[in-house]
């Protein structure tokens, strides 16, 4: 089996220690993987420590790994990118804030992408702003179909899980059906109205509409702030994780009768505009996805998901302000 070949920027921070080693762990299937690490000049030497420690844990799967901080050389024939490298926000900010500094590094890989990436190459943000940075990458490399392109919400979609699953007393392999729409931001909309614990309507289960309002929407919502100012840094392990998630899924498949959650490329749907990248409930198959089709959209989820998008849409314009895109 040729290798999957595999780009991660960022390799040597936070994310990229936890990510690699799930990846060569044989987190996205038992294919042969390829490792194409990023990273900015002065984090190289550091980054020489973890292909050290990538090298000690005799992988198996792992049939190579290249490092550098040239984007064209490192993402030549690239299958997957996982774009992680960008600053993290600190307690007083939000992840529109990091527009301006992270933006710029988007507009280059996406084309660095553009001009030598494999044909078939598919690109994950999860660099903050996550849904945003996918939305520049996309607008720079215009050879690359727009629906190769996606921005991790699946750490929200698992954070919803988790918190029903604890609700509820139900195993997280009973829920599905979740969904995340909009941004990866505050005003992200976790939609319980169609999910199901086991074959049952999830608020029926729960059986506490306030609890929806109250708990679960902001849980989910803050939670990464919440992680920031108990660990006095962001996320970083779950985030790899519902990386490998969001990768495993959209390169194989989501289970029968069940959806994910990840930003993409808006087609109009659900009212959302066309070409924003934006979280929707979307199923998988091979390297490809469909938004969720014939979802009923009551007043409330209407409001919130009209709210993200308003809010994705002012990002946009500042991008296009920053002349980013
Ligand atoms: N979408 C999500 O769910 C989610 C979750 C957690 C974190 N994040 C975001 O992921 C990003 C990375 O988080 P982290 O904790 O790993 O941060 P970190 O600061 O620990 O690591 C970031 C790494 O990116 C590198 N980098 C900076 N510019 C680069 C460039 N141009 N090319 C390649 N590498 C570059 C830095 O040198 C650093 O090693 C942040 O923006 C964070 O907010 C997103
Ligand atoms: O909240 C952050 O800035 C990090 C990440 O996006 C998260 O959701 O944990």
């Amino acid at each position: 089996m040729t290798p999957l070949r595999i780009a991660v920027t960022g390799a040597a921070g936070q994310i990229g220690y936890s990510l690699l080693f799930r990846l060569a762990a044989g987190g996205l299937g038992d294919r042969p993987i390829e490792l194409r690490l990023l990273e900015i000049t002065p984090a190289l030497k550091a980054l020489e420590g973890v292909v050290m420690e990538l090298q000690d844990g005799a992988f198996p799967l792992l049939a190579g790994v290249e490092t550098g901080d040239d984007p064209r050389a490192l993402f030549d024939g690239v299958d997957l990118a996982l774009l992680v490298g960008a600053r993290p926000r600190g307690a007083d900010m939000t992840r529109g804030d990091l527009l301006e500094a992270n933006g710029a590094i988007f507009r280059a890989q996406g084309e660095a992408l553009g001009a030598v990436a494999a044909d078939d190459v598919r690109v994950l943000a999860t660099g903050n702003p996550a849904n945003t940075n996918a939305y520049i990458a996309a607008a720079h490399a215009p050879d690359i179909p727009r629906d190769r392109f996606a921005a991790l919400t699946r750490l929200d979609h698992n954070r919803a899980v988790a918190q029903l699953a604890a609700k509820t007393g139900a195993a997280v392999s009973d829920i599905s059906r979740v969904a995340i729409w909009g941004n990866h931001s505050a005003t992200q909309y976790p939609d319980l109205t169609h999910a199901l614990v086991g074959d049952r309507p999830a608020l029926e289960v729960v059986g506490d509409a306030a609890w929806v309002e109250r708990d679960f929407i902001p849980t989910v919502a803050n939670r990464g702030t919440a992680v920031i100012e108990a660990r006095g840094s962001s996320s970083a392990a779950s985030a790899a994780s519902a990386t490998v998630d969001a990768a495993r899924d959209w390169l194989g498949r989501t289970a029968e009768g069940d959806w994910t959650s990840m930003a993409v490329v808006s087609d109009g749907s659900y009212g959302v505009p066309e070409g924003l990248v934006s979280s929707f409930p979307v199923t998988t198959r091979d390297g490809d996805w469909a938004i969720v089709p014939g979802l009923e959209i009551d007043d409330f989820s209407r409001a919130r998901i009209d709210a993200s998008a308003a809010e994705l849409a002012a990002e946009a314009e500042q991008v296009r302000a920053l002349g980013l895109v």
